[in-house]
Order: C-alpha cells, then sequence, then structure tokens
C-alpha cells in the first residue's frame, strides 16, 4: 500500500481539521435544538444528524489510519494523528451507534421532565426537579417533606431508566472493545494521559478525607442538635436527604441551620442581589466584567443573541446547567435555567468559564479545542469563583454591605461556607466514576446496582439512604450525568486543581505570599483586576489540549502534578476549628461500623 510521507500527512490533516469542524458544528446545532425544546421532531432531527456526523467519522477514520504516523517527526501532527486514530462511538455499527444515541437522548428527557408531587397539596403535581425542587431541597427543614421530595424523585427519574440504562452500558463497552479498548472505563480515562491516574486520585483522596471527615462529624452534630435522635443518630451515617441538595453533593444550603457564628456577617450575596433587581442577565454581566478585568475576553455578541440564560415557558428542555461550543470560532452559548442568588451567581462563573476556556482555544487544530483534560474545563470558572466568592470581592462589587467587617468569627463563617461546598463535594465526586468503573467492568451488575451504590455512598460520603432501599430503586440514576453519560472524575479533578490554579493566580497578583501565608492567607486573596494574573491564566488556556495537561499545569504553576496541599493550605484555619469543636464536643470522627438504618 502507498506509505504517506509526513508532507502529505500535514496536508491531510489541514484539510481533516475544517471537515471535522464543520461537522461538529452541524452536531452542536442539532443537539442544542434538541436540549433546549424536547420534542419528537427535534430528537429525531438531532438522532439523524448525529447518524450522519458518525458515518462522516467512520470514512474519514478510515483514511486517517492509512497514515504512518508513529513513523513521523513532527509531535504535533503526531499527537493530532493519535487522538483522530480513536473513532469513539461511531465505531459501532449504525444501527447500534442509534440506539446508544436515542437511548441517551431518552435518558436525559425522562430525567429532565420528571415530576413529582407537592408533599402538603398532594393534587398538586407539577414539581419540576428546577425550579421547584431543588428550592424545597435548599429551603425546608422539615424532615418529612424532605424525604417526600427526595424519595419521589427518585421514584420519577431512576427508577424508571435502570433497564436503559443497563442497555447503554453494554453499547458503550461494545464500543470500546471495538476501539481496542477493554471497557469504556478506560476509554474514559484515557483523556487523562496517564497509566496510573486512577492511583492518583485515590492518593489524592487519601490526603484529603481526613478534612471531610471533620465536617462531616461538626456537620451531623449540627443535624442532630436540629432534628433530634428521631431523624438520625449522632455517631452513624447522615440520612441523605438533610444535606440541602438532591444528591447531597455540596452542603452550601445548610448553611445557615449549621454556621459556626450565628449572628455574625453571612458570606451570601443573595439578598443584595434580590434587593438590587438582578436578573438572570445581571448575573452573567457581572461574570464577565470579572473575566475582562482580568485580561480574559467578553462574550461576543451571538452569546447574549443566542443563550438561553432563564427557564422559557411553556416548553420542555434540559435545565442542567450547560455552555457549548459550536466550533465555528464565533458562535459560544449557555443554557442555565437561572434563578437569583449566591450559589447561581458562582454557577454562571463556572458556566462562562467553559466559554473562556472555548474562545482561548478557538484558533487551535479542531482535535485540540478541549481541556488539557477534562478537569481543567470545570476548574476554569471555579478558579474565578474563589476571588468572587470573598467576602472582600462582594463588597467591591456591592454585593455584601460595605460596613461589613472580616473579623475572624465571620472570616472562619465564610470558609465553613465554602467548605461546604468544595469539601463535601469530594467523596461524591470520587465515587460517581468509582461506581460507572465497576459497572463498565463488570464488577458491579445490574441486579447489585443499588447495593453498590450505597456501599460506596456510606464508605466515602458516610451517608444513607432515608428508606428502605432495594434492586427495584436505581438512585444512581437520579444524577443527571449518569443518565447522560457525562464522566464525572473531572469534577474530582477540578476541585483539586482549581486550588493550585487560585494558588498561583493569587502569588501573580501579589494577593498571596507562600513565604508569609498568615499575613496574606489564601482565602482571602481576590485576583479582580489583575491582568498579570489573567494573562497567566491565559497562557494556559490558549493550548487547549495542544500539549499534555501536564505542559499546561506547569505553564501556571509551575507543577506538573495534581497536589492536594493548595486546598489544604486553603482551609486550614478551618481544618483547625473543625478539630478544636469536634473534639469539645466530642464527636465520634467517621462513620466506620454504624450500622446502616435502611436498606
Ligand atoms: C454545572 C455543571 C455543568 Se458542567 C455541573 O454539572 N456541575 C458543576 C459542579 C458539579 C457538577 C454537578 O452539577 O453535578
Ligand atoms: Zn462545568
Amino acid at each position: 500500500a502507498k506509505t504517506y510521507s509526513e508532507e502529505e500527512g500535514r496536508a491531510y490533516l489541514a484539510k481533516l481539521n475544517v471537515e471535522l469542524l464543520r461537522h461538529s458544528n452541524l452536531a452542536a446545532k442539532a443537539e442544542w435544538a434538541y436540549a433546549s425544546n424536547i420534542t419528537d421532531e427535534n430528537l429525531q432531527n438531532k438522532l439523524k444528524v448525529a447518524a450522519e456526523v458518525a458515518r462522516f467519522q467512520k470514512e474519514s477514520w478510515a483514511e486517517t489510519v492509512k497514515y504512518p504516523w508513529k513513523t513521523y517527526s513532527d509531535p504535533d501532527i503526531k499527537r493530532q494523528f493519535k487522538k483522530l486514530s480513536v473513532l469513539g462511538a461511531a465505531v459501532l455499527p449504525e444501527e447500534k451507534y442509534e440506539k446508544l444515541d436515542r437511548l441517551v437522548s431518552e435518558m436525559s428527557s425522562v430525567y429532565s421532565t420528571a415530576k413529582i408531587c407537592d408533599y402538603k397539596n398532594r393534587e398538586k403535581c407539577d414539581l419540576n426537579l428546577e425550579p421547584e425542587l431543588t428550592l424545597l431541597l435548599a429551603k425546608s427543614r422539615d424532615a418529612e417533606e424532605l424525604k417526600h421530595v427526595w424519595v419521589e424523585f427518585r421514584k420519577e427519574a431512576g427508577d424508571k431508566m435502570r433497564k436503559q440504562f443497563a442497555e447503554y452500558v453494554e453499547l458503550s463497552n461494545e464500543a470500546a472493545r471495538l476501539n481496542n479498548f477493554s471497557d469504556a472505563s478506560e476509554e474514559w480515562v484515557k483523556d487523562y494521559e496517564a497509566a496510573d491516574f486512577r492511583q492518583q486520585i485515590q492518593e489524592l483522596w487519601d490526603q484529603l478525607r481526613p478534612l471531610y471527615e471533620q465536617i462531616h462529624a461538626y456537620v451531623r452534630r449540627r443535624l442532630h442538635e436540629k432534628y433530634g435522635d428521631a431523624v438520625l443518630a449522632r455517631d452513624g451515617y447522615i440520612p441523605a436527604h438533610l444535606l440541602g441538595n438532591m444528591w447531597s453533593q455540596n452542603w452550601g444550603n445548610i448553611y445557615d441551620i449549621s454556621t459556626p457564628y450565628p449572628g455574625k456577617q453571612a458570606p451570601d450575596a443573595t439578598a443584595a442581589m434580590v434587593e438590587k433587581g438582578y436578573d438572570a442577565e445581571k448575573m452573567f454581566k457581572v461574570a464577565e466584567e470579572f473575566f475582562t478585568s482580568v485580561n480574559l475576553s467578553a462574550m461576543p455578541d451571538t452569546f447574549w443573541q443566542r443563550s438561553i440564560l432563564e427557564k422559557p415557558a411553556g416548553r420542555n428542555l434540559v435545565c442542567h446547567a450547560s455552555a457549548w461550543d459550536f466550533y465555528d470560532g464565533k458562535d459560544f452559548r449557555i443554557k442555565q435555567c437561572t434563578r437569583v442568588n449566591m450559589e447561581q451567581l458562582l454557577t454562571a462563573h463556572h458556566e462562562m468559564g467553559h466559554v473562556e476556556y472555548f474562545l482561548q482555544y478557538k484558533d487551535q487544530a479542531g482535535s485540540y479545542r478541549e481541556g488539557a483534560n477534562p478537569g481543567f474545563h470545570e476548574a476554569v470558572g471555579d478558579t474565578i469563583s474563589l476571588s468572587v466568592s470573598t467576602p472582600n470581592h462582594l463588597r467591591k462589587v456591592g454585593l455584601l454591605p460595605a460596613d461589613s467587617k472580616d473579623d475572624p468569627e465571620s472570616e472562619l463563617n465564610y470558609l465553613y461556607n465554602i467548605g461546604l461546598e468544595k469539601i463535601a463535594f469530594l467523596p461524591f465526586a470520587y465515587l460517581m466514576d468509582l461506581w460507572r468503573w465497576d459497572v463498565f467492568k463488570g464488577k458491579i451488575t445490574p441486579d447489585t446496582y443499588e447495593c453498590e451504590w450505597w456501599k460506596l455512598r456510606q464508605n466515602y460520603q458516610g451517608l444513607e439512604s432515608p428508606v428502605d432501599r432495594s434492586e427495584a430503586n436505581f438512585d444512581a440514576g437520579s444524577k443527571y450525568h449518569i443518565i447522560a453519560s457525562v464522566p464525572y472524575i473531572r469534577y474530582f479533578v477540578s476541585f483539586v486543581v482549581q486550588f493550585q490554579f487560585h494558588r498561583s493566580l493569587c502569588e501573580k497578583a501579589g494577593q498571596y505570599d507562600p513565604a508569609d501565608p498568615d499575613r496574606l492567607p489564601l482565602h482571602r486573596c481576590d485576583i479582580y483586576q489583575s491582568k498579570e494574573a489573567g494573562n497567566l491564566f491565559k497562557s494556559m488556556l490558549a493550548m487547549g489540549s495542544s500539549k499534555p495537561w501536564p505542559d499546561a499545569m506547569e505553564v501556571v504553576t509551575g507543577q506538573r502534578k495534581m497536589d492536594a496541599s493548595a486546598l489544604l493550605d486553603y482551609f486550614r484555619p478551618l481544618l483547625k476549628y473543625l478539630e478544636a469543636e469536634n473534639k469539645r464536643t466530642g464527636e465520634k470522627i467517621g462513620w466506620a461500623g454504624s450500622t446502616p438504618r435502611h436498606g
């Protein structure tokens, strides 16, 4: 067979990139149409376009693999060929590809349209996850109402999708094997380009677990004070419905009933946002202004024309927040059913962080228009949010009273509030893919989905179900990413590396001094208006995935590894407080040996 020279390979790639981007644009438009308006017509169109794009991918892949790229010398050309030589789900026979795409689309629809009846008024049965159930779980302090919402949503979402999910697993594994992976979990972790990636994650968790166990023990006591022995034991698992969130993945909504120093300034901007008449657009304009203040890019006009920033009335759509790249260098959008509160303002920064990454790498070759690894993509907006959420930043932008002062108690309240989101999240993010990796490997089978899910929830998060569970249930399927086939270890990576990025950007901005952390503590740093920090961040963002992620990490932090020390530095004052407080009240740390009360 003809052997293609490196020059022919380079020319081939240039042409292929144009075609790949054109097809990615078509696929993104069809997906957007469906996700923003769930109708059968939009589903059919999405499946048709996806099938056409898969056919193109398969044809071009057959051509791509004819190039002897491993013998080439240019590392850039080799890296592009290496990425393009993995075909993905398009490797499946057409009818199986369509079936897989249909399964994931239908599960996303069941999840996004699930409705339950109100606890108090059983005639009212039009409550959606967003916004009604999210607000109920955040605000209600009635344990029975919380249990109702928690159980009923699972009946209408996860429990209904168990069979479809099992079929999705089989097809995903079939595609992975046709791509020469042993199973889909191996295909998923390839994005981290490290044979020992899972070992790296386990080591990070070992370093972070003691901090989690302290905040878990403290929160358990405060919940016990609030709800009493009838609802939870002081030394066992925390029932999952009490944490202010449908999946108990971040505990920020129970700040008000567990704050260390009640009456001291609550670091929450919601009141000011409501009082100043903020709406969704204003929230995204405030986010944009932070990015431009550090010399990153403003959103293009099409962003404001085509994004969906508020839940539209009268139609079904996927409300789960998302940022979209249409791969034409011009069209970038966010879809978010935004509510006016602090948590949603930070989510707006999170989503805009994705768009900022899209904008910075928009001139890269097609294969490089992605994060250095998926965790980096999740970390961009959150890194900025670590500055935004500081009391002194919120005062600067008029979202906390100008006369509020940072005495030690209110400063600890602030750290605790951030800890409820960032520390509580870690074991959840880890167990999500510990469960899925074992499902793809066949260590967890459909007849053990539920039991293995709760074993992980107990062992890593120290939580239990508030009601008996059996294999008739499918709680994993009540989390969007599981039924939408979105990997999750990216968020664990993000929550570690965002503190490394924050630490380095703060140093660059002269807001943190590693030699004297007490003078300028990391948790007070705000890089707002620091062009030096923004330019440093930009130099990493512009790389996309053109280099292995340790190179990108090194550009910002000088390190080439994930490192939990930045997160631990940030929360050191909180850990000291929690250890002292748990000692004072004689808390049992952890939950080992507790007997689960259900399931
Ligand atoms: C906001 C997004 C879209 Se990428 C999201 O899925 N996040 C952000 C934090 C964790 C995870 C979740 O909601 O489960
Ligand atoms: Zn994200």
